[in-house]
């Protein structure tokens, strides 16, 4: 297919006046994995929807999977979505709910489907097991194995590993890696520093604008932030009297070090020094991180990298 697998641009979406997508423009290539990142309300699941034809948007368009975004129907049947809190029928096993799900799709031979959707997400061991006895990562499996069962060519992903412990959001990201080599675009939102870390690309929303798009290490450099480590005794003196100096937009505390973050690299230099003569602290520059940038979006609004 030519073209990427969503390009949409200007998109706007209003509730009740209230502007909570402000313009938003973004493309997913095929065969990416595209993360989606933004403080709370902040307008993903929104956009979201619209990519999906479930929202139609007030303003903008643009294509997803090479469709029209007001061909609504077409757009749901190539696309496979898991809402943020999806919901499987407790009271019916695994394979009952698949069942469920290859009705609403019209798969025929359903039983061939939910049989393949078992295999294909190790489900099939569980396949009489009350949904509402799984854990949540086991959950999460099946409803990741009812958004797949029609073969979607792209899948949007709400937060689907909100919840879920780190051995099951790790297996999660590890059955989408292995997906996107076979040709399936993802594109999906999380809170989560190491998740937006696994994707090719990163979009970063604030306010309903994307502020910072690209691979991470784009997105660090854009946010042109400098960061120095401080380490040693009185890091509490040093936290404080670093608070609101010249040049330090951020103090974070790691473990046993203090991460000083700011934009006017030479106006935090010297706070950074002034600091250290004073209490005696060990300071050094260092790597700045994906969460210092996004902080730093979030603290500066639309002020970020676009
Ligand atoms: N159907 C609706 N009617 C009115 N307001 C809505 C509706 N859906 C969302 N909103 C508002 O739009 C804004 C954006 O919400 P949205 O759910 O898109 O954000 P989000 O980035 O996905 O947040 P979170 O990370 O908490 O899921 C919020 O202020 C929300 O209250």
């Amino acid at each position: 297919m030519t073209g990427a697998a969503v390009d949409v641009s200007g998109l706007v979406k209003k509730f009740d006046g209230k502007t909570v997508v402000d313009h938003v423009s973004m493309r997913v290539e095929h065969g990416e994995i595209a993360g989606f990142l933004g403080p709370n309300g902040s307008g993903k699941t929104t956009t979201i929807r619209v990519m999906c034809g479930l929202l139609i948007p007030d303003g903008g368009g643009g294509t997803v999977l090479g469709y029209d975004l007001r061909q609504r129907h077409k757009i749901k049947r190539e696309i496979g979505y898991m809402t943020q809190r999806f919901s499987l029928y407790e009271d019916l096993t695994i394979a009952e709910n698949l069942d469920f799900v290859a009705g609403l799709y019209g798969l025929r031979p359903a039983r061939r489907y939910v049989r393949d959707a078992l295999a294909d997400l190790g489900l099939t061991a569980r396949r009489d097991q009350l949904a509402g006895t799984l854990s949540g990562g086991w959950k999460q499996r099946v409803a990741l194995a009812s958004c797949v069962m029609h073969n979607p060519k792209l899948l949007l992903l709400d937060e689907p590993t909100a919840g879920v412990d780190p051995k099951a959001r790790r297996e999660f990201w590890d059955e989408i890696h292995l997906r996107t080599e076979n040709g399936l675009t993802v594109l999906v939102s999380t809170h989560y520093m190491d998740e937006a870390e696994r994707c090719h690309r990163v979009n970063y929303i604030s306010q309903g604008k994307l502020v910072a798009s690209g691979s991470v290490a784009e997105v660090i450099a854009e946010s042109r932030l400098t960061t120095w480590i401080v380490d040693g005794p009185h890091l509490s003196d040093a936290a404080h009297l670093l608070s609101g100096k010249p040049g330090v937009d951020e103090i974070t505390h790691f473990g046993k070090t203090l991460h000083v973050v700011g934009r006017d690299a030479s106006a935090l230099e010297r706070s950074v020094r002034a600091v250290a003569r004073t209490t005696g602290v060990h300071a050094q520059i260092g790597d700045t991180t994906l969460e210092d940038a996004f902080i730093s979006f979030m603290t500066n609004g639309e002020g970020g990298a676009r």
